[in-house]
């Protein structure tokens, strides 16, 4: 039996679809049945169930973006720290194998250049250097990081995603930020397509890989910039043009930072860990045309 916490959420739901497409044998309680912070209700749930693997795709996120997590700490924390950190212990206490839905926005950044040009992302390995540890981020980038030391003991997946899109337009949906944002900041990102990234994360566990954490993005960084152009050149294109649509940018981060209340992570991700386990995930340009080509509004 698989249990799925966060199903009503933007992720959580596209795992619900996953699991629903392949006839898996699981149950996807939601917020108001179970209370995630009482471990008694929690053991007596797991007491009456014979669990395998549970996948967490719980968080505090804030609406419509981080920002609201500056103002609401205590959920951020309670549901991006605490909550992973029960789960967690009672998945220890019973040995249940444990996939939990991080972020890649622990980091800042890329690693330089490399000798053939191509921008060298951060490796799982890499300690987070956009964190609470480094003084230097967001309430709840600092909170995904900590969030990840609670779950250091357990059999557990971490898999970190960042800035899903996909083709179907949605608040959460990356391409939809880009249409609906006034004005945009131009900065390289590693993304992740977010159908793959559930079928990529619960391959994880399908194959029974070794646990840890794992970067599940698409190959390779795109620019804000060289998303537009791909939006410009697709049919969703041709109707914005029609629509007098301009893609208005800042100046610099500076400026954007003016406008918004918590800095935000822009990074690379290095996703060979995952392709070298024989997990397949596509080039990000190529998942952005082909999300593009089938766009629904
Ligand atoms: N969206 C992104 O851009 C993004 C990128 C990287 C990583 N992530 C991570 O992916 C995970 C899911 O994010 P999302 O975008 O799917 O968020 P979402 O749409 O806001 O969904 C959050 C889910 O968590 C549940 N939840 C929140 N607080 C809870 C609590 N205290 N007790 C029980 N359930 C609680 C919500 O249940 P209710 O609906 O009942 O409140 C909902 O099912 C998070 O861990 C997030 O950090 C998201
Ligand atoms: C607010 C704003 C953001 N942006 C850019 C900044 C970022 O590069 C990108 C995403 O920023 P926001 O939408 O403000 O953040 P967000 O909170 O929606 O996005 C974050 O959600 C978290 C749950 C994830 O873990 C992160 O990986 C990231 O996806 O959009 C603009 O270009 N213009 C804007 O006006």
């Amino acid at each position: 039996m698989i249990v799925l916490f966060g199903s009503t959420g933007y992720v959580g739901g596209f795992f619900k679809k996953l699991l629903q497409s392949k006839n898996i044998d699981f149950v996807a309680p939601s917020h108001k049945e179970i209370d995630l912070l009482n471990e008694r209700q929690l053991l007596d749930f797991f007491d009456r169930l014979s669990v395998d693997f549970i996948i967490n795709a719980v968080g505090y996120t804030g609406k419509p973006n981080v920002d609201a997590c500056e103002d609401n700490k205590l959920d951020c924390l309670l549901g991006n720290v605490v909550i992973p950190g029960i789960l967690a212990k009672i998945c220890s206490q019973k040995n249940i194998a444990f996939g939990h839905v991080s972020s890649g926005c622990v980091y800042q950044g890329d690693k330089g250049t490399g000798p053939d040009g191509s921008i060298i992302g951060f490796q799982e390995n890499d300690p987070p250097n956009f964190s609470f540890r480094t003084s230097n981020s967001s309430f709840y980038s600092g909170c995904k990081a900590l969030g990840e030391e609670m779950l250091t003991a357990s059999r557990c997946y971490i898999w970190r995603l960042r800035m899903p899109f996909h083709w179907q337009d949605h608040p959460k949906n990356y391409i939809s930020k880009l249409l609906f944002y006034q004005r945009l900041l131009d900065a390289r990102n590693s993304l992740s397509e977010v159908e793959e990234f559930v079928r990529a994360a619960f391959e994880c566990w399908e194959k029974r890989l070794p646990y840890g954490i794992y970067h599940i993005t698409n190959t390779g960084s795109i620019t804000t910039r060289q998303i537009v152009e791909k939006i410009l050149g697709s049919p969703l294109g041709a109707q914005l043009k029609e629509r007098g649509k301009k893609f208005l940018f800042f100046d610099n981060e500076e400026e954007f930072l003016k406008h918004v209340k918590a800095p935000r992570s822009n990074c690379v991700l290095d996703n060979t860990k995952l392709l070298s386990k024989g997990i397949h995930i596509r080039h990000v340009e190529e998942a952005i045309e082909e999300d593009l080509k089938r766009w629904q509004s």
